[in-house]
């Protein structure tokens, strides 16, 4: 069996999308998600240049030996935009060999260690009181586990937290990059009162979650651990960039507070002194961004000897192919934590349809042989591609700061 055909797919059904298409001599295809967030053209150019010329003819089956052909075989290693191209392939020949094997994804990688796979969802307000609400919402819609975030008095415009109340959070909002202002005082002063807030109204069995999304430095971040103990979070994201993964060491010295961290991870090696040292306690290098099931595999089984669980990335910027992809693997690894889920909008559906689903706080998964997620060519190409930006923030004196 021979691959006859890849090509790439770049279709904006409410925000943008990069999908990879590979089709063998015999017929069978697969299809994977190379999205990456603002820089999506250039996953495009590195796979129309540089990858897909190279698979032409290859035996799609042989999915370890490409994956090492198009990691080491470009002797540059690494980075988002390299490993999101080689994501994009080997999600798509897994897909093809599970459909070969007329057996979905998550029997090829071993079968069930669960049921059903727990998400977490997202409730955001622009002040305490609107973000109780959504997470009233999210309680009555089923969910067991749910990040809060809300605005802070202080900051106009703030990761996480949707324009205006009640509609879609959507960071890249803008052609070129918005700039936000941010004041970690205000921030750390805010965030204790908001889970003060949630765990008096909706007491302690719902799981909590929050995002810093790396502003903090960690003697802040061990601060904020420590302050939000009482409250029990399931877990503190992103507390920090972890470019310098020993600053996880001086966080975890100060506090009990489970922490996360890995959606901008695209490397084993990112994460290598996190997990052995187990200053983590979930690692959320999703597949998309990872290299694939083949990459995100060898992280899972190192973080497993480690008591460190999974929590894979999963906002609407990761396409279905990547969510779907994911509840395999998450049906699968032993070691699963939870998985994040923001509602792709329907136009995102109807594009990729697909057979995962939502019932009661968890996602359930689909038995079509492969992974479950097709795209609608046709109907792709009536939402072409709109450049859009993440926003940058800026500290009050004008200083370029983590967004
Ligand atoms: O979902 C999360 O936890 C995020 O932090 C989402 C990121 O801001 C998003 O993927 C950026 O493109
Ligand atoms: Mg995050």
């Amino acid at each position: 069996m021979k691959i006859e055909q890849a090509y790439t797919i770049v279709s904006s059904p409410g925000r943008n999308f990069v999908t990879l298409k590979i089709v063998t001599d015999q017929g069978e295809y697969g299809i994977g998600d190379g999205t990456l967030n603002g820089r999506e053209m250039a996953v495009v150019a590195y796979l129309e240049e540089h990858v897909i010329p190279t698979l032409i003819g290859r035996d799609p089956q042989r999915i370890e030996d490409i994956w090492h052909y198009l990691y080491r075989g470009a002797y540059w290693r690494r980075g988002p935009v390299t490993m999101s191209a080689i994501a994009a392939v080997d999600m798509a020949l897994w897909d093809i060999k599970a459909k070969l094997a007329g057996m979905p994804l998550y029997q090829l990688l071993g079968g069930k260690s669960r049921d059903r796979v727990m998400v977490y969802g997202h409730a955001t307000g622009r002040d305490i009181e609107a973000c109780l609400e959504e997470v009233a919402r999210h309680v009555d819609e089923g969910y067991k586990a749910v990040r809060v975030q809300s605005g802070v008095p202080g900051i106009a415009s703030i990761y996480g937290v949707a324009k205006k109340d009640g509609e879609p959070y959507e960071p890249a909002d803008a052609e070129l990059p918005a700039e936000h202002v941010w004041s970690t005082s205000k921030y750390l002063n805010h965030v204790p009162k908001l889970f003060a807030a949630v765990r008096e109204r909706f007491g302690d069995d719902l799981h909590v979650l929050h995002d810093v999304h790396h502003r903090l430095t960690p003697i802040e971040a061990a601060r904020l651990g420590k302050e939000v103990e009482p409250y029990h979070l399931f877990w503190l994201e992103d507390c920090v960039p972890a470019e310098n993964q020993e600053a996880f060491g001086l966080i975890r010295q100060h506090t009990t507070t489970p922490l996360a961290v890995g959606e901008v991870f695209n490397s084993l090696y990112d994460a290598k002194a996190l997990i052995e040292n187990q200053w983590i306690d979930y690692i959320r290098a999703t597949l998309t961004h990872a290299g694939g099931i083949t990459h995100v595999r060898r992280i899972a089984d190192l973080a497993g000897l480690y008591h460190v669980r999974t929590g894979f990335h999963g906002p609407t910027d990761l396409s279905p192919i990547c969510l779907g992809a994911a509840i395999h693997f998450d049906t699968w690894v032993p070691n699963f934590g939870i998985q994040e889920y923001m509602p792709h909008t329907s136009a995102t559906d109807e594009v990729f349809p697909h057979d995962y689903r939502f019932e009661d706080g968890h996602f359930i998964v689909g038995e079509t042989p492969g992974h479950g997620v097709d795209i609608d060519e046709q109907l792709a190409k009536q939402y072409p591609y709109k450049r859009a930006s993440l926003p940058v923030n800026r500290l009050e004196d004008g200083t370029l700061w983590h967004w």
